[in-house]
């Protein structure tokens, strides 16, 4: 059984057309895919379904073996803007998921504090997100998204906002954090470079449904020469194409 399922969802705002309409999409733990499309095609509905914020009016979403409710500990999020609490240090933004249910302990400090210094923010701890760069800023949202130790990570374009050196750099801490704990990540992105750097698998969205699906057979670890190599460029090439195909 798939760790993520999510079976036939349809999902309808009021007096529209549905935005998500019938998709299927599975995922087994520990995989990283990548959820591609045009601006509008319901990428961001997708993952708020996903992430239990949304209710399917028909289909299901399975996560593990139980259907999925509500949003809870089992997810971690990270939307576009970092969204930080600026009165707050970066240390106690990460710690906010474990302050809303109850006082964090000295083992949540230090696994916060540890976050911090796998994302390259050690020194930063003490420091209030005006005094960080945008990249510093995402990472303690990142850090913030896996505080829980959430099994499932959904990523709605996080570092859309971001240069394209600290950009890739945060795709390489992303990508090493995830694989050190084993945490099965759902990325939506609207650039096809990224998608096939982080992805195993991409999907295309189109109108509302998966039209289009590639396993990436990259080795792994990724590193950032790839990026220049024939395997990496062909599939961004069939992914263009793809994309282009569904510009109607
Ligand atoms: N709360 C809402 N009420 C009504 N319509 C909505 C709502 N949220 C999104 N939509 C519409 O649903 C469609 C899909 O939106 P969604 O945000 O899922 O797309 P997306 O693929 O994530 O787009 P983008 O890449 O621009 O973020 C769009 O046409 C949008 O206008």
């Amino acid at each position: 059984m798939a760790f993520l399922d999510i079976q036939q969802v349809v999902f309808t705002y009021p007096g529209r057309a549905p935005v998500v309409d019938g998709v299927d999409w599975h995922m087994q733990a520990g995989e990283f895919h990548c959820l591609l499309g045009r601006s509008g095609c319901g990428k961001t509905t997708l993952l708020q379904l996903a992430a239990g914020l949304l209710r399917p009016q028909s289909g299901h979403i399975v996560l593990r073996d139980g259907e999925l409710a509500a949003p809870g500990p089992q997810v971690g999020f990270m939307f576009q803007a970092p969204t930080l609490l600026d009165w707050h240090s970066a240390l106690d933004n990460v710690l906010l998921p474990v302050s809303l249910q109850r006082r964090p302990t000295p083992q949540d400090q230090a696994r916060a504090l540890q976050l911090l210094e796998q994302l390259g923010l050690a020194g930063h701890a003490r420091h209030h997100p005006r005094q960080l760069s945008g990249g510093q800023q995402s990472r303690v949202a990142l850090a913030r998204a896996l505080v829980l130790e959430p099994p499932l990570l959904l990523l709605d374009e996080p570092f859309a906002a971001l240069d394209a050196i600290t950009r890739a750099e945060l795709q390489d801490d992303l990508l090493r954090t995830c694989r050190e704990r084993g945490t099965t990540v759902l990325f939506v992105t609207h650039d096809i470079n990224e998608a096939v750097y982080l992805g195993d698998r991409i999907a295309l969205m189109h109108h509302g449904r998966i039209v289009d699906d590639w396993t990436i057979a990259l080795p792994a670890p990724r590193t950032q020469a790839m990026r220049h190599g024939a395997a990496f460029n062909d599939y961004c090439a069939r992914v263009r194409a793809a994309m282009d195909r569904s510009r109607a």
